[in-house]
Parts: structure tokens; C-alpha cells; sequence
């Protein structure tokens, strides 16, 4: 079984860790369900369109029950972004227990991304927010970089194992597999609000992972 490949998605802030607590519990899933339904309203209208009012009718909850969770609306946009990232190496971990060579891990990775931008509104909101970045008052993470790692240290892997076609270097790999990921689910979003980014991806994928592979 070889060694799991290297989670190159840095964690964003480690969350405070404690016992099952019912009260807390209860909480967790209600902030769960606010952080859910803002990403919908994101997603659906963007971040200037939406209000912390718009999010608190549409989760049937009061405006003061929505601040108690997320004391501004850029805290909220912060919250989904970084839900977002934290997809990736949850993501990893079971796509490296399948085994797969480095070249293969990659592919993997980001089939799954293209399933998780198709099916997981958190996902599809962090994207729309990152492209809205310049509207939001909050220190977002900076886009793009963990995906180009991660591939970057893949290939790095694959070409060690004799997986890489002669000449294809790992860097300008990693980073056109990422600009080229993430046009193709954009034009998706845009021409069918996502509904073939796994095929759309899947075709794009597939020529790419043909013209790296040795
Ligand atoms: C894997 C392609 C990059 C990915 O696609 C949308 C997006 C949001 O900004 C991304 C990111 O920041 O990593």
C-alpha cells in the first residue's frame, strides 16, 4: 500500500474541540443549518443581494438568532469559504485510501471535486464568494494555491515513479490543471448551472491527464 500522499491543503483555523455536549450539539447543527442556507441565497443571488435578513427568512429563524451565530454578514462569507477548503483533504483522505499511484491520485481528487462543485452547495457557494472577493470586507484565503500544491507535490510523486511523460514539469502542470479545472465547472455554472461539470470536466480531464502521463 503506498505511502498516502502528502494533504497539501493547510488547515484554515483548527476548530475547538470538546465533548458531546447536547446544548452544544444543538447548536453546531443550528449554525450548520444558517451556514447552508446562506450558501443557498449566495449561490442563488451573490453576496451584495443577499442580506443577513434574507438569510434568516429563508433558514425561518430571527435575525438576532442568525448574529448570535455569525456576528456579521462577512463572517458568514468567511465561514462558507473556508467550509469550502475544508471539502479537499477530508476528500484526500479517502481518495488515498483507495491506493492509487500518484498520477491516478490526482485524477481522482479532482473527479471528486468536479462531483462535489455539482452536488454540494457550500462548494458551489465558496467559488461564487472567492469570485465576489473584491464586494467582501474579510481576509479571505487566497484562492487556488492549496489545488496547485497538492497537484504540484502529485506530480512531483508521479514523475519519481517513472509516471510522467519526459519533459512535463510538475509546476506549470499543477497550475494549468487548476486554471483549466476551474474554467471548465465556470462555464458550467454559467451554461447549465452545473448540471454536466462532471461530464464537462471528465472530457477536459481526460485529454489533459493523457497528455501528462507517460
Ligand atoms: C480546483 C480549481 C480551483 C478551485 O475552483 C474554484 C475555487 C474557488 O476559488 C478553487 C480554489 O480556490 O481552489
Amino acid at each position: 500500500m503506498p505511502e498516502p500522499h502528502v494533504n497539501a491543503f493547510a488547515p484554515r483555523r483548527t476548530p475547538t474541540r470538546r465533548g458531546p455536549d447536547p446544548k452544544q450539539e444543538r447548536s453546531v447543527l443550528t449554525r450548520l443549518r444558517v451556514l447552508r442556507g446562506a450558501a443557498e441565497l449566495f449561490t442563488e443571488r451573490g453576496y451584495r443581494q443577499t442580506s443577513v435578513k434574507d438569510v434568516a427568512d429563508r433558514v425561518e429563524m430571527t435575525k438576532g438568532a442568525v448574529y448570535f451565530h455569525y456576528p456579521t454578514k462577512e463572517a458568514l462569507a468567511l465561514a462558507i469559504v473556508d467550509e469550502h477548503y475544508a471539502r479537499w483533504p477530508k476528500i484526500l483522505d479517502e481518495v488515498n485510501k483507495e491506493g492509487l499511484g500518484p498520477v491516478d491520485t490526482a485524477a481522482r481528487m479532482l473527479e471528486r471535486a468536479a462531483v462535489a462543485f455539482q452536488d454540494d452547495v457550500i462548494v458551489q457557494a465558496g467559488a461564487r464568494l472567492q469570485l465576489e472577493r473584491p464586494q467582501i470586507d474579510a481576509e479571505l484565503p487566497t484562492p487556488y494555491v492549496d489545488w496547485i500544491s497538492l497537484l504540484e507535490s502529485l506530480l512531483v510523486s508521479a514523475r519519481e515513479a517513472g509516471e510522467l511523460r519526459p519533459g512535463v514539469d510538475p509546476g506549470p502542470a499543477a497550475r494549468s490543471l487548476v486554471s483549466a479545472f476551474f474554467g471548465s465547472q465556470h462555464v458550467s455554472d454559467v451554461l447549465s448551472g452545473r448540471a454536466d461539470v462532471v461530464r464537462r470536466w471528465r472530457d477536459l480531464g481526460d485529454l489533459l491527464f493523457r497528455a501528462i502521463r507517460a
